[in-house]
């Protein structure tokens, strides 16, 4: 254990002195400092009455006095509501805005998390007449781009056309764009008036994520953009122009400089946000952070929500789908979440599973092979209770929120942390309690029990399966094998396009 602290301390010297969330209360929204009224309504509409410990931490670095004069780094468990935690000071700062621009970015990596992040902002902006908007790539380029920027009456092309000089008056539709980086790119790159250049706010949510992997650049991209803007303009705090776009540049947040010494004011404030925020100075830096202030929950660097219990489950490996299908029989009605370890084996399990007459459990399936369409459809009827058990890729582990989630099953050990973290995290949300197996051979038992030490909260107990259900089970079992066989050689037999 001492080992593994001594790997964890961070190497980045802000990273070593964070804000300790766990010390903060949850707080009713009465006591609030300063939070909009129409704020306060639209979160009592969804039934929340107190702020979660994570949102009062970045409340008070951001609206209250911290007064957002440092970027924000949060690293919280899963489910502990960090998306309200940074919507919430977005609204709140941009409720006072005069003209509507383009001033708050919000990037995730999929679209998914991204329509549940908006549905969140919606909730919330819509009553302080705050727009937001969604560039994802559900929709075609030309229709997302209508939903984005208000075209000039005269101008019918949408796309940018580096040879047309005169400076048409485009005019932003929304206040606040949730976006996948891809998508961005595509808007920056091609779309005619999607400008960044009024940008005050960033949020880079499931940060780790995100930075792992290039999406074209997205992240220097935007922030050179930004970066060229920012020459030469300052304002006092809390100022919003009324800006006929185009004409005039935007003024960025600026801030009491308090012994911060090599960086310009004004400009764009950052938070970036998740359960498993890397410490990796190599990525950090990528972010370019402005005294960057740590929020966390803990003394690790990964923590299990409070009220997840993690089991283990040995079983042999020739009759693994054996056992699962005894575990989820087990848990008779509650919504299940099965992660396997590739899209390949998702879809090979599920097809099993469904093989299964006895099981008498409604079973899908979700990855990223699927079509988007397709997925979404799958997971809005997942949320709905239309059937208990999601079979799923890692497609599935980050950031999604559906409610009712008990149970989660790593069908495959998951070979890192944080990965285990994110699965998991699916359950136990919100304060609620839920459960995470992991079923795994003999000879697997070690290289977990070690994985599980990373995490705090990591303790794991073992779920045992009465041998006699098992034997119960097996000659429907091997009637389903021989089920998937024949689909199998079916679909192996078609030719191939
Ligand atoms: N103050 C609150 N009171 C009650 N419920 C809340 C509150 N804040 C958030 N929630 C609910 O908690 C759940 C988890 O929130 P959220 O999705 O923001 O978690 P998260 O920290 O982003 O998790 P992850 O790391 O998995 O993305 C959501 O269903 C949300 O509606």
């Amino acid at each position: 254990m001492g080992e593994e602290k001594q790997h964890s301390i961070p190497a980045l010297p802000w990273m070593r002195d964070p804000v300790d969330i766990t010390l903060s209360q949850q707080l009713p929204l009465h006591s609030v400092p300063s939070l909009h009224p129409k704020l306060k309504s639209a979160l009592e509409d969804l039934g929340i009455s107190n702020l979660f410990p994570v949102q009062v931490a970045v409340w008070h670095e951001t609206v209250g006095p911290g007064n957002f004069e440092r970027d924000i780094c949060v690293n919280s468990p899963t489910g502990s509501g960090k998306t309200l935690a940074y919507a919430l000071p977005l609204v709140q700062m941009l409720s006072d805005r005069i003209t509507r621009c383009l001033r708050a970015l919000v990037v995730v990596p999929t679209r998914d998390l991204a329509l549940q992040v908006k549905q969140v902002f919606d909730a919330i902006a819509s009553p302080l007449g705050l727009r937001v908007g969604l560039a994802i790539g559900q929709s075609s380029l030309a229709d997302e781009i209508s939903e984005l920027v208000e075209m000039p009456a005269h101008d019918i092309s949408t796309y940018y056309d580096p040879h047309h000089v005169s400076l048409p008056r485009f005019q932003s539709k929304v206040d606040i764009l949730v976006a996948t980086p891809g998508r961005l790119m595509d808007h920056i790159n091609t779309t005619k008036g999607f400008t960044l250049e009024h940008l005050y706010y960033l949020v880079v949510d499931e940060t780790d994520r995100l930075l792992r992997e290039a999406y074209q650049s997205w992240l220097p991209t935007v922030l050179e953009l930004i970066q060229s803007n920012d020459d030469g303009f300052f304002q006092p705090a809390d100022s919003f122009f009324p800006c006929s776009v185009g004409a005039l540049r935007t003024r960025r947040r600026c801030g009491v400089e308090r012994g911060f010494k090599d960086k310009p004011y004004p400009r764009l404030a950052k938070m970036v946000l998740s359960a498993t925020l890397t410490q990796d100075p190599g990525r950090i830096i990528q972010l370019n952070l402005h005294h960057p202030l740590l929020l966390k929950a803990g003394q690790m660097r990964y923590r299990l929500p409070e009220n997840l219990e993690s089991f283990k489950l040995i079983c042999d490996k020739n009759v693994k789908p054996l056992y699962l299908i005894a575990l989820l029989k087990s848990l008779g009605e509650e919504k299940c979440l099965v992660f396997t370890k590739s899209v390949d084996s998702t879809h090979r399990l599920c097809q099993l599973l469904n093989c299964f007459e006895d099981l008498q459990i409604d079973i899908k399936e979700y990855s990223s092979l699927q079509h988007q369409r397709v997925r979404s459809k799958t997971l809005n009827e997942f949320r709905k209770g239309v059937f208990q058990v999601l079979v799923s890729s890692d497609a599935l582990t980050r950031g999604m929120d559906v409610e009712g989630v008990r149970n989660v099953i790593n069908y495959d050990v998951p070979k890192y942390i944080k990965t285990y973290v994110h699965r998991a995290g699916r359950t136990a949300r919100a304060g609620q309690t839920g459960r995470c197996f992991t079923l795994m051979s003999e000879d697997e038992v070690r290289r977990f029990k070690k994985l599980m030490r990373k995490a705090e909260g990591g303790s794991c107990l073992d779920h045992n399966i009465s041998s006699s259900l098992i034997e119960a089970l097996n000659t429907s079992y091997q009637s389903a094998l021989t089920k998937y066989k024949v689909i199998i050689s079916k679909t192996q037999k078609k030719p191939k396009k």
